[in-house]
Protein backbone atom coordinates (compact mmCIF):
# COMPACT_ATOMS: atom_id res chain seq x y z
CA UNK A 1 0.00 0.00 0.00
CA UNK A 2 1.39 3.29 -0.78
CA UNK A 3 0.83 5.01 3.09
CA UNK A 4 0.52 8.54 1.39
CA UNK A 5 -2.08 8.14 -1.16
CA UNK A 6 -4.57 5.86 0.53
CA UNK A 7 -6.23 6.72 4.02
CA UNK A 8 -4.79 3.87 6.28
CA UNK A 9 -6.58 2.42 9.79
CA UNK A 10 -3.38 1.33 12.06
CA UNK A 11 -0.75 3.64 13.21
CA UNK A 12 1.92 4.71 11.27
CA UNK A 13 5.48 5.63 12.02
CA UNK A 14 6.18 8.96 10.00
CA UNK A 15 9.92 9.73 12.18
CA UNK A 16 11.60 8.28 14.81
CA UNK A 17 9.04 8.90 17.91
CA UNK A 18 6.41 10.67 15.84
CA UNK A 19 3.04 8.87 15.01
CA UNK A 20 0.35 9.13 12.60
CA UNK A 21 -3.31 7.74 13.98
CA UNK A 22 -5.37 7.71 11.60
CA UNK A 23 -9.47 7.81 12.74
CA UNK A 24 -8.33 8.17 16.38
CA UNK A 25 -10.46 10.75 17.73
CA UNK A 26 -13.83 9.66 15.66
CA UNK A 27 -15.07 7.66 18.44
CA UNK A 28 -15.17 10.96 21.06
CA UNK A 29 -16.02 13.69 17.85
CA UNK A 30 -19.71 14.20 18.96
CA UNK A 31 -18.55 15.08 22.28
CA UNK A 32 -15.47 16.79 21.52
CA UNK A 33 -17.21 18.79 18.60
CA UNK A 34 -19.99 19.99 21.32
CA UNK A 35 -17.71 20.97 23.59
CA UNK A 36 -15.30 22.71 21.68
CA UNK A 37 -17.85 24.47 19.46
CA UNK A 38 -19.12 25.96 22.47
CA UNK A 39 -15.42 26.98 23.60
CA UNK A 40 -15.21 28.80 20.92
CA UNK A 41 -17.95 30.83 20.71
CA UNK A 42 -17.16 31.86 24.69
CA UNK A 43 -13.75 32.27 23.50
CA UNK A 44 -13.56 33.00 19.45
CA UNK A 45 -9.87 32.60 18.04
CA UNK A 46 -7.85 35.81 17.10
CA UNK A 47 -5.59 36.40 14.58
CA UNK A 48 -2.01 36.77 16.98
CA UNK A 49 0.73 38.73 15.19
CA UNK A 50 4.41 37.68 14.84
CA UNK A 51 7.24 38.55 16.48
CA UNK A 52 8.12 40.23 12.79
CA UNK A 53 4.94 42.17 13.22
CA UNK A 54 2.88 39.90 10.57
CA UNK A 55 -0.83 38.80 11.05
CA UNK A 56 -0.55 35.17 11.90
CA UNK A 57 -3.33 33.38 8.82
CA UNK A 58 -4.15 31.16 11.57
CA UNK A 59 -6.63 32.18 14.13
CA UNK A 60 -6.03 30.80 17.50
CA UNK A 61 -7.70 30.05 20.90
CA UNK A 62 -6.74 28.22 23.87
CA UNK A 63 -7.75 25.94 27.00
CA UNK A 64 -5.34 24.62 30.37
CA UNK A 65 -3.75 26.27 32.62
CA UNK A 66 -1.47 27.71 30.02
CA UNK A 67 -2.43 29.14 25.99
CA UNK A 68 -0.41 29.82 23.76
CA UNK A 69 0.19 33.36 22.38
CA UNK A 70 1.65 35.47 19.98
CA UNK A 71 2.70 38.72 19.56
CA UNK A 72 5.39 41.53 18.70
CA UNK A 73 6.79 40.82 22.33
CA UNK A 74 7.74 37.07 21.11
CA UNK A 75 5.87 33.98 21.47
CA UNK A 76 5.27 32.00 24.77
CA UNK A 77 2.91 30.52 27.18
CA UNK A 78 0.24 32.91 29.15
CA UNK A 79 -2.02 31.52 32.13
CA UNK A 80 -5.00 34.87 30.27
CA UNK A 81 -6.66 35.36 26.99
CA UNK A 82 -4.63 38.46 25.57
CA UNK A 83 -7.96 40.12 24.15
CA UNK A 84 -10.30 39.80 27.41
CA UNK A 85 -7.46 39.14 30.41
CA UNK A 86 -9.18 35.99 31.28
CA UNK A 87 -7.93 32.87 32.72
CA UNK A 88 -8.64 30.14 30.37
CA UNK A 89 -11.06 27.80 30.54
CA UNK A 90 -9.97 23.92 31.92
CA UNK A 91 -9.38 21.84 29.32
CA UNK A 92 -12.69 19.43 29.21
CA UNK A 93 -12.28 15.72 30.36
CA UNK A 94 -13.30 14.55 26.98
CA UNK A 95 -10.42 15.92 25.69
CA UNK A 96 -8.03 15.35 28.07
CA UNK A 97 -8.80 11.85 28.17
CA UNK A 98 -7.99 11.89 24.16
CA UNK A 99 -4.70 13.23 24.33
CA UNK A 100 -3.59 11.06 27.31
CA UNK A 101 -4.85 7.71 24.87
CA UNK A 102 -3.38 9.31 21.79
CA UNK A 103 0.06 9.40 23.44
CA UNK A 104 -0.31 6.66 25.03
CA UNK A 105 -1.03 4.41 21.74
CA UNK A 106 2.21 6.35 20.52
CA UNK A 107 4.47 5.02 23.50
CA UNK A 108 3.96 7.78 25.62
CA UNK A 109 3.03 7.24 29.15
CA UNK A 110 1.32 9.24 31.71
CA UNK A 111 1.04 12.64 29.20
CA UNK A 112 -1.60 14.94 31.31
CA UNK A 113 -1.52 18.20 29.08
CA UNK A 114 -1.44 21.65 30.33
CA UNK A 115 -2.62 23.26 27.37
CA UNK A 116 -4.43 22.97 24.59
CA UNK A 117 -4.05 25.63 21.57
CA UNK A 118 -7.02 25.49 18.81
CA UNK A 119 -5.91 26.70 15.67
CA UNK A 120 -8.79 27.58 12.74
CA UNK A 121 -7.91 27.70 9.35
CA UNK A 122 -10.17 29.22 7.00
CA UNK A 123 -9.23 28.36 3.17
CA UNK A 124 -6.02 29.67 2.18
CA UNK A 125 -4.74 29.37 5.38
CA UNK A 126 -1.20 27.90 6.40
CA UNK A 127 1.27 27.12 9.01
CA UNK A 128 5.14 27.51 7.78
CA UNK A 129 7.31 24.76 8.89
CA UNK A 130 8.44 25.62 13.03
CA UNK A 131 9.31 23.94 15.49
CA UNK A 132 7.08 23.48 19.18
CA UNK A 133 10.11 24.75 21.42
CA UNK A 134 8.20 27.07 24.22
CA UNK A 135 7.80 23.99 26.65
CA UNK A 136 9.78 23.31 29.50
CA UNK A 137 10.17 19.82 29.06
CA UNK A 138 10.94 18.09 25.82
CA UNK A 139 10.24 14.88 27.13
CA UNK A 140 6.76 15.23 27.09
CA UNK A 141 5.12 14.72 23.51
CA UNK A 142 2.88 16.97 21.13
CA UNK A 143 -0.68 15.62 20.28
CA UNK A 144 -2.04 17.22 17.17
CA UNK A 145 -5.81 16.20 16.06
CA UNK A 146 -7.32 17.26 13.05
CA UNK A 147 -11.04 18.93 12.85
CA UNK A 148 -12.83 19.40 10.06
CA UNK A 149 -11.68 19.76 6.41
CA UNK A 150 -8.25 18.13 5.36
CA UNK A 151 -5.06 19.32 4.93
CA UNK A 152 -1.79 18.29 4.10
CA UNK A 153 1.02 18.27 7.27
CA UNK A 154 4.15 18.25 6.32
CA UNK A 155 6.88 16.68 8.99
CA UNK A 156 10.59 16.70 8.10
CA UNK A 157 13.65 17.22 10.50
CA UNK A 158 16.16 18.75 12.90
CA UNK A 159 16.70 21.34 10.25
CA UNK A 160 14.39 23.53 8.15
CA UNK A 161 16.17 22.44 5.18
CA UNK A 162 15.47 18.75 5.87
CA UNK A 163 13.03 16.99 3.26
CA UNK A 164 9.52 16.47 4.72
CA UNK A 165 7.13 13.56 4.63
CA UNK A 166 3.58 14.88 3.29
CA UNK A 167 0.81 13.14 5.95
CA UNK A 168 -2.84 13.90 3.90
CA UNK A 169 -4.67 14.33 7.32
CA UNK A 170 -8.62 14.09 7.74
CA UNK A 171 -11.09 14.66 10.01
CA UNK A 172 -10.41 12.54 13.35
CA UNK A 173 -6.65 12.04 12.84
CA UNK A 174 -4.12 12.62 14.88
CA UNK A 175 -0.07 12.82 15.43
CA UNK A 176 2.04 12.43 18.44
CA UNK A 177 5.60 13.34 18.51
CA UNK A 178 8.03 13.14 20.69
CA UNK A 179 11.77 11.67 21.94
CA UNK A 180 13.78 11.86 18.79
CA UNK A 181 11.29 14.10 17.08
CA UNK A 182 10.22 16.11 19.32
CA UNK A 183 11.84 19.38 17.79
CA UNK A 184 11.58 18.01 14.24
CA UNK A 185 10.44 20.53 12.09
CA UNK A 186 6.84 20.73 10.79
CA UNK A 187 4.14 22.74 9.32
CA UNK A 188 0.60 22.70 6.72
CA UNK A 189 0.45 23.47 3.42
CA UNK A 190 -2.20 25.90 2.27
CA UNK A 191 -5.44 24.73 3.13
CA UNK A 192 -8.11 24.07 -0.09
CA UNK A 193 -11.76 24.73 0.30
CA UNK A 194 -13.69 21.56 1.03
CA UNK A 195 -16.45 22.23 3.48
CA UNK A 196 -16.96 19.23 5.98
CA UNK A 197 -20.26 18.62 7.18
CA UNK A 198 -19.27 19.41 11.08
CA UNK A 199 -17.12 22.95 10.74
CA UNK A 200 -18.05 23.84 7.29
CA UNK A 201 -15.25 25.86 5.50
CA UNK A 202 -12.99 25.04 8.56
CA UNK A 203 -10.10 23.23 9.79
CA UNK A 204 -9.68 23.31 13.28
CA UNK A 205 -6.60 21.53 14.98
CA UNK A 206 -6.14 20.88 18.72
CA UNK A 207 -2.28 20.91 20.06
CA UNK A 208 -2.25 19.47 23.65
CA UNK A 209 0.70 20.29 25.11
CA UNK A 210 3.01 19.65 28.69
CA UNK A 211 3.93 23.43 28.45
CA UNK A 212 4.99 23.94 32.09
O1 LIG B 1 -2.41 22.42 12.54
C1 LIG B 1 -1.57 21.52 12.62
O2 LIG B 1 -1.75 20.41 12.13
C2 LIG B 1 -0.23 21.80 13.28
C3 LIG B 1 -0.30 22.80 14.40
C4 LIG B 1 1.06 23.10 14.97
O3 LIG B 1 2.06 22.70 14.49
C5 LIG B 1 1.14 23.91 16.19
O4 LIG B 1 0.09 24.29 16.75
O5 LIG B 1 2.28 24.19 16.62
FE1 LIG C 1 3.76 23.06 15.81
Amino acid sequence: MDLFSDHPTTPVMIATGAYWLPGFALPVMPTLWQVLAQHLAAYPAQRMMTPMGHLMSVATSSMGDWGWVGSTQGYGYSAQDPATQQAWPAIPAVMQALSTAAALQAGYANFVADSCLINVYAPGSKMGLHQDRDEQDFTQPIVSVSIGMPATFLFGGVKRSDPTVKIPLQHGDIVVWGGASRRYYHGVSVVKPHAHSLTGLRRINLTFRKAK
